[in-house]
């Protein structure tokens, strides 16, 4: 359980391309309702009274950061990424020097974050950290190769993952260090904790936090982000 006088970090990795947007723009610049979607993911994360400083993992190619109206927040801070996800995100980690601190991962990718799941996250998280995360609604099933189903997976118990995802800096630096020291596929914070035995807190956050990935998802994400 995070000590009310341990600081917050938000660390943001936008360093990715989006090929599966397939846009001429990596997707996190891409116009959302008037501005890119890494503007709105850094003013929800701004926003939240209890988040000290963000951490914001670029490309090195990248040139339209500066651009930005939140580039110019003194709480926000730029690292070059990295080739993966994760690689991005240790980039961040290690640019910063709080070892009291604690993280909390968000994806550039997911601009309509609530400020009481942000909130609720930080309540409910416990000693191993926690994940804003979405219980399963549909019917899961498992593929054959050829594209047709194998079997239906229990859903009872399967979540999303979502992000913000919260840990101490020190134990996720040193777990995610180690995950891509052995070359573990690491597709986000908890599974690194996961590996070297947390268990972290599952905080159920609003399926509207969607992770903008293909064509279609710009489209649902305009119109989730005027009801915030
Ligand atoms: N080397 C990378 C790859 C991804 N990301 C970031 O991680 C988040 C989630 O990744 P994803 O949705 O997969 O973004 P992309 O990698 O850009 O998408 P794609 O896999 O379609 O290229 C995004 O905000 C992305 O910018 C990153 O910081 N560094
Ligand atoms: C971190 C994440 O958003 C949790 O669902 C997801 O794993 C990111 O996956 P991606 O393939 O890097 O978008």
């Amino acid at each position: 359980m995070r000590q009310q006088q341990q600081k917050v970090y938000a660390v943001v990795p936008a360093a990715g391309i989006g090929k599966r947007m397939g846009a001429a723009l990596p997707k996190q610049y891409l116009n959302l309702d008037g501005r890119p979607i890494l503007s709105h993911t850094l003013s929800r994360l701004l926003a939240h009274p209890d988040i000290s400083q963000v951490v914001v993992a670029l490309s090195p190619r990248d040139t339209l950061f500066d651009q930005l109206a939140e580039a110019g927040d003194d709480r926000v801070r730029r690292v070059d990424g990295g080739g993966e996800r994760a690689d991005s995100v240790l980039a961040a980690l290690n640019a910063i020097d709080d070892d009291d601190a604690w993280v909390m991962v968000h994806d550039a990718a997911r601009p309509c974050l609530r400020q009481q799941d942000i909130t609720r996250l930080l309540q409910q998280a416990g000693t191993q950290g926690g994940i804003l995360a979405a219980p399963v609604r549909d019917t899961m099933k498992r593929a054959t190769a050829a594209g047709d189903i194998d079997h239906t997976v229990e859903r009872q118990g399967l979540w999303h993952a979502l992000t913000p995802q919260l840990f101490p800096l020190v134990a996720l630096r040193e777990a995610l260090a180690q995950a891509l020291a052995q070359q573990a596929s690491i597709t986000d914070e908890a599974s690194a904790m996961e590996r070297v035995g947390w268990q972290p807190t599952l905080v159920e956050g609003c399926i509207s936090n969607m992770k903008v990935t293909h064509p279609d998802d710009l489209r649902m994400a305009e119109l989730l982000i005027k009801e915030l």
